[in-house]
């Protein structure tokens, strides 16, 4: 797990880590260049022709770090220097005073940023970093402006591209990387979409500062990494039967949207439930038996659509319960989802169809607790807490609503966040853009319902549900790329287990 921790609580962190380990900023600043680089080399060529452009302050001393390093490694590289050269920080200055002799470095004056033609095939943007405090303008915009109209030029940002806040929502102007390398953690501000064309593909890397100590300036936020998952798993003995994997019942469907809730039990059984039963309108019966054998069906007395029938239905004999996918809004569907949520007391994941009822019915909301998890994506989660002007304000309304109605708060997207009650919140490293496809919401109801059936608490379901399903849509799209579906995602579950090292 990184600690995710705000751009205005690094400095102390660099100054309280450099001085319990005894050693310079500067060694701290070779750290993070030397970190760049190794990512580097394993990407471009020797062959590149590579740009580095540095700003005055120490995002722009990592980039003199890196020019230094990568030269010496054999790299073509030309040094552009951005900004008042007069105001560099003292670290900036020192890896100034280090560039090589022979190793071309430009100041860039107004009129150069304004006619200069660049032959280049990598930018390396060392500008600024996690300092900026305003938007760009004069020098830094224009610069910005410049190699963002560069085409067929791969542009990489150290630890931020030039111009995005750390915490905030950008205004103005920021680089359009290809790729962004960030030291340590990654900023909060990375995890929002509306910065999705400035960051690019984001990479993480260590400069050598531990957890333990990170976690001096914890601000509840983490982003969840492989190691946190594979020790949440529960291990089973060889003498396991299917009762320990958990019985699990998914609910929903309606004419026409049965497939959502066959997908949620198909996955499911993929992560491992020992029987896994629909419970769907009686025109979903034979299409579930028919297309997934293994899955046991009771059906509602509704013919369309999800109806109630008398009693508790039986219900609580099972473990677990994910409850939404493709159950439709109408009257008798409100009416069973609040006979249902009545009945029913054990762990849930609450979905798509279900949420939407809860916007509409709030009265719904009071039948939330602990062990519920809802599953919204933006939509969904804009109809029940309002409009959002932008993804900061989302996380917020996110630990707020986990806060008040005692639940866990799962928003997805890139970068899934799992709000808890007790105001952490989680940001998943898993899962690609090829996951954008019907169904793929089914299938990670499924696979939650089916961590909180075998016995997982709450948060370890929750957590490894969210990253194993990131992972199994890498898997998946590895070959497929855009041509992945939802099912495709559930093949691949069993090969996430494997790359967990889980079995
Ligand atoms: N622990 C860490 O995270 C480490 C951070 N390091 C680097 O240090 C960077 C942060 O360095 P700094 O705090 O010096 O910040 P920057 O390098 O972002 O530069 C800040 C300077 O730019 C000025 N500035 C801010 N907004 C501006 C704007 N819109 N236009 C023009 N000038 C503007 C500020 O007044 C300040 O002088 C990080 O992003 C990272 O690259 C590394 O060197 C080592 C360790
Ligand atoms: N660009 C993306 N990057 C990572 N994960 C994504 C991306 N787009 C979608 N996903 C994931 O795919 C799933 C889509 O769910 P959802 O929108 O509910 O789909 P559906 O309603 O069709 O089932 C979510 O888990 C989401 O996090
Ligand atoms: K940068």
């Amino acid at each position: 797990m990184l600690e995710i921790i705000s751009g205005s609580s690094v400095k102390k962190l660099d100054t309280d880590f450099i001085t319990e380990k005894g050693i310079t900023s500067h060694r701290l600043m070779e750290n993070a260049a030397l970190a760049f680089c190794d990512w580097f080399e394993e990407n471009y060529h020797r062959n590149d022709k590579v740009g580095i452009f540095c700003g005055p302050g120490n995002n722009g001393g990592d980039g003199l770090a890196i020019a230094r390093l990568l030269w010496r490694k054999g790299y073509d590289i030309i040094v552009f220097l951005v900004g008042d050269t007069e105001k560099a920080s003292a670290d900036c200055r020192l890896n100034r005073e280090l560039l090589p002799d022979k190793l071309p470095a430009i100041s860039m004056s107004s009129d150069d940023i304004a006619h200069m033609e660049f032959d280049l095939n990598v930018v390396v943007d060392a500008m600024l970093g996690i300092g900026v405090n305003r938007p760009l303008a004069g020098d830094f915009l224009n610069m910005v402006v410049k190699l963002n109209d560069l085409s067929n030029v791969r542009k990489v940002a150290v630890d931020i591209p030039t111009g995005l806040p750390a915490d905030e929502c950008l205004q103005g102007e920021a680089l359009k990387a290809d790729v962004t390398v960030s030291f340590q953690y990654p900023k909060f501000s990375l995890m929002f979409p509306e910065h999705a064309g400035y960051v690019g593909v984001l990479h993480v890397v260590g400069i050598g500062i531990g957890n333990k100590f990170m976690r001096q300036f914890t601000e509840s936020k983490y982003y969840l990494q492989p190691s946190d998952i594979s020790k949440r798993h529960l291990n089973f003995s060889r003498f396991a039967h299917k009762g320990d994997f958990g019985r699990v019942l998914l609910v929903g469907g309606s004419y026409g949207s049965i497939g959502a809730v066959r997908m949620s039990a198909e996955a499911a059984l993929r992560t491992g439930s020992g029987l896994a039963t629909c419970f769907v309108p009686a025109c979903g019966v034979d299409v579930i038996q028919a297309s997934l054998p293994e899955v046991q069906v009771i059906s509602s007395s509704g013919e369309k659509r999800l109806c109630w029938d008398e009693g508790d239905m039986g219900v609580n004999r099972f473990d677990a319960v994910g409850i939404g996918p493709g159950m439709g809004g109408s009257a008798e569907t409100v009416t069973f989802l609040e006979s249902f949520l009545n009945v029913y007391k054990g762990p849930k994941v609450i979905d798509a169809d279900a949420i939407n009822i809860l916007s509409n019915h709030k009265k719904l909301l009071n039948y939330l607790d602990k062990d519920a998890i809802l599953t919204p994506h933006i939509k969904e989660f804009e109809r029940l807490v309002g409009h959002c002007e932008n993804h900061k304000q989302r996380l917020g309304k996110a630990l707020e609503f986990s806060s008040e109605h005692s639940c866990v708060l799962v928003l997805k997207g890139a970068h899934t966040s799992i709000s808890f009650p007790d105001g952490t919140q989680y940001f998943n490293s898993t899962g690609n853009k090829h996951m954008a496809t019907g169904g793929a919401g089914d299938v990670l109801t499924g696979m939650i319902t089916s961590f909180l059936g075998q016995g997982y608490g709450t948060k370890n379901a929750v957590l490894c549900g969210v990253f194993q399903h990131g992972l199994a849509g890498e898997i998946a799209s590895e070959d497929k790329k855009r041509g992945t579906i939802a099912t495709d995602i559930i093949q691949a579950i069993p090969k996430s287990y494997l790359q967990l090292n889980v079995d």
